[in-house]
């Protein structure tokens, strides 16, 4: 059911914008397992961070969930009572895919939180009361000026002692560190099977719709947001996953 990512495998007289359509979701655990540098970490780390913040009755979000992989992870670590998932893709092949991953984990797991799967855009939703927000490689997607006013929703929706978790490929302000850890990505996809067109049609299709931020503008615009701390808690090359303390 996983197929291997060939997206970009085959030369393409024109390479157009990358978008989360059907052929995307059929391949995405692949394509972000060999693209993004300790996206396993990540995930399972996400789900035992929101284990040591979820509080009894509350809601966790993840937003831009895509397949579900983190909402995979929290439910496998939350012990806290009563607590429930809420998992929002704008993407209708992600969304139809997620359902049918979470389904099967009900089926092998018992007794696990609920979660509901919403296809919405989240720069839309009214968020409810929540003590946990994923966001995870999905604000590099939203429009830069948009970025801040959903900061400051989620930053209101969260209870006290809430957090988020921010994942994100990272842009540097020094360009030798910006281009030796871009460098070091590359090395990555390549042991990871991907050739040289992979790589380069791939980062044409992404030049246009994920803009990455540095660790400087993440940190000022989370402590706008209202985010009292900031901590960095994972880098590997030019990803790296925050938490904002509420
Ligand atoms: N406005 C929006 N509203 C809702 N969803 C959106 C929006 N914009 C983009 N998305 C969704 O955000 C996801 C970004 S992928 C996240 C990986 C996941 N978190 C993971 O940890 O596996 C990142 C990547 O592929 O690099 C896609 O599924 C989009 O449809
Ligand atoms: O592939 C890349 O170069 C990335 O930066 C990560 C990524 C992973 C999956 C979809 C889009 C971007």
């Amino acid at each position: 059911m996983i197929d291997k990512d060939r997206i970009y495998a085959e030369p393409q007289t024109q390479v157009s914008d990358f978008v989360f359509d059907e052929q995307v979701a059929r391949v995405f655990p692949d394509m972000i397992k060999r693209s993004v540098p300790g996206y396993p970490t990540v995930m399972e780390s996400t789900g035992l961070i929101a284990g040591q913040y979820a509080t009894p009755g509350s809601l966790i979000y993840d937003l831009g969930c895509s397949l579900g992989a983190a909402t995979q992870a929290i439910r496998r670590h939350v012990r806290a009572d009563g607590c429930r998932v809420i998992a929002v893709d704008n993407a209708s092949a992600m969304v139809e895919r997620c359902r049918e991953y979470l389904s099967a984990q009900d089926a092998m797991i018992e007794e696990l939180l609920p979660v509901e799967v919403l296809q919405a855009d989240i720069l839309a939703l009214r968020l409810q009361p929540c003590s946990v927000v994923v966001l995870n490689f999905t604000l590099q997607f939203i429009a830069p000026e948009l970025r801040l006013g959903l900061l400051r929703q989620i930053y209101e929706s969260l209870l006290p002692g809430g957090v988020l978790i921010l994942s994100e490929k990272l842009e540097f302000a020094d360009s030798f560190t910006g281009s030796e850890l871009q460098r070091l990505h590359y090395a990555f996809k390549r042991a990871n099977g991907y050739s040289e067109l992979e790589i380069a049609q791939k980062r044409t299709a992404i030049e246009r719709v994920m803009l990455p931020d540095t660790l400087d503008t993440h940190r000022l615009r989370l402590q706008d947001a209202g985010f009292a701390q900031v901590v960095p808690w994972f880098q590997c090359f030019n990803f790296c996953s925050l938490i904002g303390f509420k």
